[in-house]
């Protein structure tokens, strides 16, 4: 059983109607001929991405066509964006459309220019990460405030304008509301930034999770090792986790919640020593400063509410240490 140490009544404290999607959403759908595509840009399980324009202001927009899901699903993406959109750092939701005969919704998104991580992240020296993660932390502290859990943050859902040093948190397909004591499902987020949490069947999750994702990317810059921890499949993922944190340290976590380790395991998990982060460190490794790796020690932690808040790691040292 457990419950967020932080907003545990979010959602409680404000209407019904904020939280509950499952009556449907009241769209105010806009016109889909005032948009134009331009070209393709992505494309996920749940959707298709585009840039686009608005013919009637000129404006480039980003346009996410949703695939055909379940429309409860559409639902929360819907209800979340509208509670989220406008606050800091979260992608700016322009106009909801809806295909004249597929009656398919597409979220039309204000552009990000964004540069690829795997070309962006490798140029950032210690002053860059300090502002884009604070900026990454702002965009979480505030939606889990507003009761929401990402549940799907990784790179690839950081936009980044380099240029106007604009951060986006995007693809809020995933995210969910807070409820306590609520079972969530485990199969969110991306193997490589999934949670412990969510590899050991601990249903009762909380806006921590998104914490655990946060520590991944940082430490994946700092020790440059893309993605940090590289499962072959969601069993091999814990054991890479194990291999870092220890075996001995999983089974504590596991004892601390009544849990114990799923079959699937059985073969494949060994009798891992907790490394400490300094084994991480080379003469490559020029941005592993003792401020940043202690910031990742506490966010790396099997035990979700262990984790530092988004607000809490916005006030680490690393963040007020002076770096050139
Ligand atoms: C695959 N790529 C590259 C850029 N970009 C991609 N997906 C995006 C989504 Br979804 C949104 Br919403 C925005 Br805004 C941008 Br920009 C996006
Ligand atoms: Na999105």
């Amino acid at each position: 059983y457990s419950v967020a140490r932080v907003y545990k009544n979010a959602c409680e404290e404000r209407p019904q109607e904020y939280w509950d999607y499952e009556q449907g959403v009241t769209i105010d759908w806009g016109k889909i001929s005032n948009y134009e595509i331009i070209n393709k840009i992505g494309r996920g399980k749940y959707s298709e991405v585009f840039s686009g324009r608005c013919i009637v202001n000129n404006q480039k927009c980003v346009i996410k066509v949703l695939k055909p899901v379940k429309m409860k699903k559409i639902y929360r993406e819907l209800k979340i964006l509208t509670n989220l959109t406008g606050g800091p750092n979260v992608v700016g939701l322009y106009d909801i459309v809806q295909d004249a005969d597929s009656k398919i919704p597409a979220l039309i998104f204000e552009e990000i220019k964004n540069v690829d991580f795997r070309t962006l992240y490798p140029t950032f020296k210690l002053p860059d990460i300090q502002f884009y993660f604070t900026q990454l932390l702002i965009a979480l502290d505030y939606c889990h405030s507003m009761g929401i859990m990402h549940r799907d943050v990784k790179p690839q859902n950081v936009m980044i304008d380099p240029t106007e040093r604009k951060l986006r948190l995007i693809d809020w397909g995933l995210a969910e509301f807070y409820h306590p004591g609520i079972d969530y499902n485990v199969r969110v987020a991306s193997r490589y930034h999934k949670g412990p949490e969510l590899l050991v069947n601990l249903n009762q999750y909380d806006y921590s999770l998104d914490l655990w994702s946060v520590g991944c990317m940082l430490a994946a810059i700092v020790f440059k090792k893309e993605p940090f921890f590289k499962g072959s499949s969601n069993p091999d993922q814990l054991v890479k986790i194990a291999a870092v944190l220890g075996t001995k340290e999983l089974l504590g976590y596991l004892g601390k919640y009544g849990l114990h380790l799923p079959s699937e395991y059985d073969n494949i998990m060994r009798d891992f020593t907790k490394k400490a982060w300094t084994h991480f460190i080379t003469p490559e490794t020029k941005l592993a400063v003792p401020e940043v790796v202690d910031l990742i020690d506490n966010l790396l932690r099997y035990d979700h509410q262990e984790r530092l808040t988004a607000k809490e790691a916005m006030d680490h040292k690393f963040f007020k240490a002076k770096f050139e």
